[in-house]
């Protein structure tokens, strides 16, 4: 594998709310929508900007514990009870990517008839969400604003002449 497959991808707030709210513009009309689920935590930013353009007051959060990252082998966990809704039928569930597709595979075992949206995709998790708004290659990795902090960059050409 050489230096530059895997890349990183920085998004920033302003990004994320134009994303977003294009995203929130394709589930128009509103009206067939019961709810919305946020896939917490990465969803909750931008559930709350699509309830807010959809003008959605039910929303509810589905606490996921992926131990993707460690034990690839073990199964995600729902840390809460869903009450809104038994099936997710006229429900949007939400989140900020799909990566690999676990967790939304997981979700949909619960909410077999919501629709899922996510803001971004990578390959591999795109069969398992219904739409997003950005593609993203695999092996990148993206930064969400809530994870950083602007901080200074000394210029290219270095020091003072
Ligand atoms: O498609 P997958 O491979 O399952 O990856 C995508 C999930 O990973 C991230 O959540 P994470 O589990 O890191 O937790 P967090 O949202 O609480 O930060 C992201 O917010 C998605 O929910
Ligand atoms: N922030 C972040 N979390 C992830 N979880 C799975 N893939 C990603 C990613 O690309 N970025
Ligand atoms: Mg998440």
């Amino acid at each position: 594998m050489g230096l530059h497959d895997h890349q990183e991808y920085f998004v920033s707030w302003e990004e994320l709310h134009r994303a977003t709210r294009e995203l929130a513009r394709r589930q128009l009309p509103a009206e067939q929508w019961r709810g919305i689920i946020a896939v917490s935590r990465g969803g909750l930013v931008p559930a709350a900007i699509i309830a807010r353009e959809l003008n959605i007051r039910l929303v509810e959060s589905a606490c996921v514990r992926s131990y993707a990252h460690q034990e690839q082998s073990a199964e995600p966990e729902l840390l809460n009870e869903l009450t809104a809704t038994k099936d997710g039928e006229g429900f949007l569930v939400i989140d900020d990517l799909v990566d690999t597709g676990n967790t939304l595979r997981f979700l949909r075992k619960r909410l077999p008839k919501a629709k899922f949206i996510t803001v971004y995709a990578k390959p591999e998790g795109m069969p398992l969400v219904d739409e997003y708004e950005g593609e993203v290659e695999q092996a990148t990795w993206i930064h969400f604003p809530w994870d950083m902090h602007l901080h200074y960059v000394d210029p290219l050409a270095g020091e003072d002449r």
